[in-house]
């Protein structure tokens, strides 16, 4: 694994003390100026940049929907792929206005991509169905690992200075939620939720398969790729390796929904250096989010009770990171606009 330098200290210390010196009384701009000595410590620059932003999508497919736990079928994951690769869901519509590099990645879709836009990364044609078996074997799940790897490494060598992983993967928020309670320790009925919109007697059987899938595979969890074998997905894998590597390469990571976090929280696991470089775009409606972020004790810039994915909550949010540089780069000094201090009372 690439080694994750601490952030920058001093680098950090020199922001927040400049912070001080610009034309606003100081600690005005609240969570905005924090923000900014984040993103100096993290990148080591006294005035960071974060555009562009690199979106990566990692779509892949699960076993376990054949179980129902999912509104929607699982053909809906290659159909979204085609719709990524057209520009016409919610994210491109968001990534287009931040001026992002968009890259759709296939991990392990189960179905034939072909075309063109698609990176073609698989791991594997799907998990197998965590319900009765693992979802894949540890060397898939460092394979996954090092699909992202090698999409935050396309991202920053194109010149991204900021990491956003969305996914797509039909019943993801059931490999997700077994994955945070194996991790946590969490009880199940306190993290599953309706994911695409299941409810009732679906919701009340997503959670049995959760149980059930816990009860047997048992992973320890104090080995976050046991669990990620046992448990996850391929998408999940890979954004968890797409955070790693965009931080052993000082690029500011941003993290999205309730999978994001669940694979920002294994990675965190896998190398906790890496948690210095999370900052966390929004709160989820699922609610194993919640969890998730205590988890990580992550605090999220948003909450628009989005419940959807793909990277569209960190896109939201990321303006706010834009600003935060902003505020640094281009605001006046007390001294050089002339603007009194603050009176000695
Ligand atoms: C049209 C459509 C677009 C999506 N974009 C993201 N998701 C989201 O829904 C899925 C997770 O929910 P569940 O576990 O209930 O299947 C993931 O693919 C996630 O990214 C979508 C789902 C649908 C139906
Ligand atoms: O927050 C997410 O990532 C999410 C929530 C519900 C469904 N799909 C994704």
């Amino acid at each position: 694994m690439p080694t994750i330098a601490p952030p920058d200290a001093a680098c950090a210390e020199r922001v927040a003390r400049y912070l001080d010196t610009l034309t606003k009384p100081p600690g005005s701009l609240g969570r905005l100026e924090a923000l900014a000595v984040a993103l100096a410590g993290i990148t080591g620059e006294d005035f960071p940049r974060v555009t562009p932003p690199g979106v990566v999508v990692f779509a892949a497919d699960h076993g376990v929907a054949e179980e129902g736990v999912s509104a929607f079928p699982q053909s809906v994951t290659a159909q979204m792929v085609a719709n990524f690769v057209a520009g016409g869901a919610a994210i491109n519509a968001f990534a287009r206005r931040l001026g992002a590099r968009l890259e759709v990645v296939d991990t392990g879709v189960a179905a034939d991509l072909s075309g063109a836009g698609i990176v073609h990364d698989r791991v594997r044609s799907g998990t197998a169905n965590l319900a009765r078996e693992d979802a894949m074997r540890r060397d898939e799940a460092e394979a996954a690992l090092a699909v992202g790897r090698r999409a935050a490494g396309r991202a920053a060598e194109a010149g991204c200075r900021c990491l956003i992983a969305g996914e797509m993967g039909i019943a993801n928020t059931t490999a997700s939620s077994a994955m945070l309670a194996a991790l946590t320790g969490t009880p199940v009925a306190e993290l599953v939720g309706p994911g695409t919109g299941v409810s009732g007697d679906a919701l009340a059987r997503k959670r049995a398969v959760i149980e059930a899938a816990l009860a047997e595979r048992a992973p320890d969890p104090a080995d976050p790729l046991g669990v990620l074998a046992a448990l996850g997905g391929l998408e999940i894998a890979a954004m968890a390796g797409a955070y790693l590597e965009a931080a052993a390469r000082r690029l500011p990571v941003l993290v999205d929904g309730f999978i994001a976090t669940v694979a920002a929280l294994t990675a965190c696991r896998l190398d906790p250096a890496l948690r210095p470089y999370l900052i966390f775009g929004h709160r989820a409606r699922e609610p194993g989010h919640a969890r998730a972020l205590a988890a990580l004790e992550a605090e999220p810039l948003l909450d628009l009770e989005l419940r959807l994915g793909e990277g569209t909550g960190a896109a939201l949010a990321f303006p706010l990171l834009e600003a935060a540089t902003a505020m640094l780069g281009e605001m006046a000094t007390f001294a050089d606009a002339g603007v009194d201090g603050r009176e000695a009372t």
